[in-house]
């Protein structure tokens, strides 16, 4: 059976602009856009020329070279010829081979926000589409509410969409909007617009205001549309677009869309979006959704003991495709939830080989289930899982004992008579039966402590010259000031390996330096330090 081809439009550098929180600058659009290429998106939509300098710099040259490089703007405004009005010419002077018009297809919009005739809209349509077409763009609409508008004025919502295909769209998009339509509702919509536009030439762009952008992208192409609209890992206007990090996967890999479609992205991007979808979020500077469909990190994590143990019998019975299609992981997490499958499938991710008849192996999970009870959690902090259960089996050495240590936060008046706060830490260790003491200050006491335990540790110091913390978290486990926290501190090294560890106690201090110790003992193990 041929296949129909799907187009996939990436909006990240444009709508994914309009997230708040993200503020993209030249070097990260150019890098992104890289990225978009790479994967084998069709079309990548660089922003809006003219409305600012970064995107306008980022028109100044071609930006893809296998995508269709797209610049974005809105229809010509009413009362001047397309000619006339210069937000119109700024887009069609981009560097770009297509260009996307946003249009107004809802009546109520027309009247309210444009405040001009339903046929002056029409009219700025037709003559937009023909300003791009007759400068040599590739053109497409994005109409804006159209199944708002559909709802409340079907005749105008289609004859928007009709007047943009007529007038030599290549593309005319359907939009929803403020998201929220149902599915149901988008199939109805889809199927009557292809009444008046061949559906090879539909397109879908769907917000995930009720977290159905996903599943209206897919009613869309069920009932027509040929090119899909999203960004890489939903960013977009508020609650953000349909997000190809999920799409992608599912018209690759579910019968029901893969074989009847076909999309531009080859074998080898699926089989590394999850790397590509960490990537993003590195670059935008910010913690990756470990839920998010597919290629989060818990996509493939289990707790439960009952699935655990199938799991290991038959990866199938838990999980719907396979953890390395999308370039993720499957992991089976250690905690209060768990059996034995779990710890020993953790054990042996982390190097550690053991019989499952060790009676070792009861007294760990024991250990694991009275120290979740206090508030530790080793699902999110493997590291401290890793020195735990080597420790249970005598592989973990006293590299270095710690004696003490004292920290003392200040408020005072420096020298130009600002009020500062001030953090000093002293910490004493024992390193091959040798005293070391160090003194450190810092911008707060858990920075000084860290700053002070890394000071001097003896003969060990070289092991760990490369170390960074990158992420302190602390959490509250009950209320008021007599809580007891968890911190959870994520670390990494020149090989670029990141590794969390977690410390437990009423005092926010005593949590925060179990779990730099823990980091350090960690960092010494794997880099082969060697033993007292
Ligand atoms: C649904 C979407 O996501 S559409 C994309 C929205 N994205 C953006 O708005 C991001 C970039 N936008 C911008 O930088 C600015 O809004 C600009 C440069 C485009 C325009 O700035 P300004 O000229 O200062 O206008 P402002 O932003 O205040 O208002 C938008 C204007 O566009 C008009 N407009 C909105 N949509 C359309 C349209 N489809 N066709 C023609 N005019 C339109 C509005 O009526 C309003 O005009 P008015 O001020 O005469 O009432
Ligand atoms: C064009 C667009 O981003 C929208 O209608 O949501």
């Amino acid at each position: 059976m041929t296949r129909e081809r799907l187009y996939l439009f990436d909006t990240t550098l444009r709508d994914g602009a309009q997230t708040a929180g993200v503020d993209f600058t030249l070097e990260d659009k150019i890098e992104v856009a890289g990225m978009l290429d790479r994967l084998g998106v069709d079309y990548v939509e660089g922003g809006y020329p003219g409305a600012n300098p970064t995107d306008t710099e980022f028109f100044a040259a071609p930006r893809t070279s296998h995508a269709i490089f797209t610049a974005f703007g809105m229809t010509k405004r009413a009362g001047r010829s397309a000619a006339n009005d210069p937000g119109l010419q700024g887009v069609l002077r981009a560097k770009a081979e297509a260009c996307c018009f946003v249009a107004k297809s809802w009546d109520f919009h027309v009247r309210e926000a444009l405040g001009i005739t339903l046929d002056e809209n029409l009219e700025t349509i037709r003559d937009t589409v023909a300003a791009s077409v007759a400068a040599g763009r590739e053109t497409m609409v994005d109409c804006e509410h159209f199944f708002d508008g559909w709802k409340a004025n079907r005749d105008y919502a289609l004859a928007c969409a009709k007047a943009a295909y007529e007038a030599g769209a290549r593309w005319v998009v359907l939009c929803d909007t403020n998201g929220g339509t149902t599915p149901e509702e988008v199939a109805e919509i889809v199927a009557s617009a292809a009444t008046v536009v061949p559906a090879g030439k539909l397109g879908i762009h769907a917000h995930d205001d009720m977290g159905l952008a996903v599943a209206n992208s897919l009613a869309a192409v069920r009932a027509g549309a040929r090119q899909i609209q999203g960004t890489l890992n939903g960013l977009g206007e508020r609650c953000g677009n349909a997000n190809l990090t999920t799409l992608i996967p599912t018209l690759k890999l579910k019968p029901d869309f893969a074989e009847r479609y076909e999309v531009g992205v080859p074998d080898e991007s699926l089989s590394a979006l999850a790397q590509l979808s960490r990537a993003f979020d590195e670059l935008l500077n910010r913690p990756s959704n470990r839920h998010a469909p597919y290629v989060g990190a818990n996509a493939f994590a289990t707790k439960a003991g009952i699935h655990a143990s199938a799991i290991l019998k038959n990866p199938r019975t838990y999980e719907h495709v396979t953890p390395d299609s999308v370039g993720n992981h499957r992991r089976l997490l250690v905690s209060d939830q768990g059996g034995k499958s779990n710890l020993l499938s953790e054990l042996a991710r982390v190097g550690v080989e053991v019989d499952r008849s060790d009676p070792r192996l009861d007294r760990l999970l024991a250990d694991v289930k009275a120290r979740e009870a206090q508030g530790y959690a080793y699902e999110g902090a493997e590291a401290s899982f890793a020195l735990m259960a080597k420790r249970a089996l005598g592989r973990v050495p006293d590299f270095f004992t710690v004696e003490s240590f004292r920290v003392m936060v200040e408020r005072r008046h420096n020298a130009l008579g600002e009020l500062v706060t001030m953090s000093e830490a002293v910490v004493k260790v024992t390193v091959d039966g040798e005293p070391l003491i160090t003194a450190a200050e810092g911008i707060g006491p858990v920075n000084a402590l860290d700053v002070a335990l890394r000071k001097d540790l003896g003969r060990y110091q070289p092991y760990i010259a490369d170390l960074r913390l990158t992420d302190y978290k602390v959490r509250i486990l009950n209320g008021g000031t007599e809580a007891v926290t968890r911190v959870l501190i994520e670390s990494t090294d020149g090989d670029g390996e990141a590794w969390t560890t977690v410390g437990v106690s009423p005092n926010v201090v005593d949590a925060s330096f179990e779990a730099l110790v823990d980091s350090l003992t960690y960092k010494l193990l794997k880099a082969g330090a060697p033993a007292p």
